[in-house]
């Protein structure tokens, strides 16, 4: 049993294999490159980074502090422009978009799941559940939703106001919102940053299940490797470059990658 099944009742564990990342893309980043600023300001968070992020795969995005993964998820969910190279989301080439086509891409096409839950407050768990899709003027697959609250067990919950939710349940709405829209990628920028151990884990295993049961692709940022180890592959950075890969991590293979980046980066 890995980690992750370990750490979480319920969760089957990964039937992922590397074989399977050649199937269908979600979302692919060529040579990409992301500068901030100029002069002695100027910094080059992602230098030229190749990374395809499969269909109905998860993978997390883990490195240093300042080598570039957030950068690199809010370059290719439209949320930050590039300097160089490419990101796509699908076989659309973001570059190309202008900002209202942007804007109707994010919101038609991806989904998104933030430390801070991010949720309306004067709005009840179900009203936040459907809002993208009520602001999109898209009518919610009914069968669907009831689906995704039956999977994240929000079913008693569905009356109450953010306020009324353990931190816990409201990121289980926030991760019900992201799936309820059915996009075709859910990024998720330290998704358990904020929830306990058990929480944590409850929610990085409705992730996992949405990957599995609902062929879901997540791409997840995080630091903590046990929320890594739910993922089918795990992409690390350094200075803005990918400078490892690791399938069906468990959260043991991911710490000792970590310990030695950090060996590295102090004898370097
Ligand atoms: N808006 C910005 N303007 C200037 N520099 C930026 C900006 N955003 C990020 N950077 C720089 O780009 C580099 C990569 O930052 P990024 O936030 O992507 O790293 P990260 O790996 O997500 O870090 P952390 O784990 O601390 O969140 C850092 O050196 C950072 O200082």
């Amino acid at each position: 049993m890995s980690h992750a099944a370990a750490a979480y009742p319920g969760f089957s564990g990964s039937s992922a294999s590397p074989d399977r990342a050649a199937a269908a893309v979600a979302a692919r980043a060529t040579d990409l490159t992301k500068v901030y600023g100029e002069g002695e300001t100027r910094v080059v968070a992602l230098d030229s980074v190749s990374v395809e992020f499969g269909r109905a795969r998860f993978t997390a995005i883990m490195g240093p502090s300042g080598s570039g993964k957030s950068t690199l998820m809010h370059c290719m969910a439209g949320l930050d422009g590039i300097s160089a190279g490419s990101a796509r989301i699908g076989d659309v080439e973001l570059a190309s978009l202008g900002e209202r086509q942007l804007t109707r891409l994010r919101r038609d096409r991806i989904g998104f799941i933030f430390q801070a839950f991010n949720l309306l407050p004067t709005l009840t768990a179900l009203e936040n559940i459907t809002l993208p899709m009520d602001i999109a003027g898209r009518k919610p697959d009914r069968e669907w939703v009831s689906r995704v609250i039956e999977t994240v067990g929000l079913s008693e919950r569905l009356a109450h106001r953010p306020a009324q939710l353990s931190g816990g349940q409201q990121q289980r709405v926030a991760v019900a919102r992201a799936l309820a829209a059915q996009p075709e990628i859910i990024f998720a920028d330290e998704p358990t940053g904020n929830l306990d151990s058990r929480s944590g884990a409850e929610v990085l295993g409705f992730l996992r299940e949405s990957v599995q049961a609902m062929q879901q692709t997540v791409v997840m940022v995080t630091h903590d490797p046990v929320a890594a180890s739910f993922a089918d592959r795990v992409v690390f950075l350094a200075d803005g470059r990918i400078v490892e890969e690791l399938y069906e991590p468990t959260a043991d293979a991911v710490l000792d990658r970590m310990r030695l980046f950090d060996a590295k980066g102090r004898t370097s």
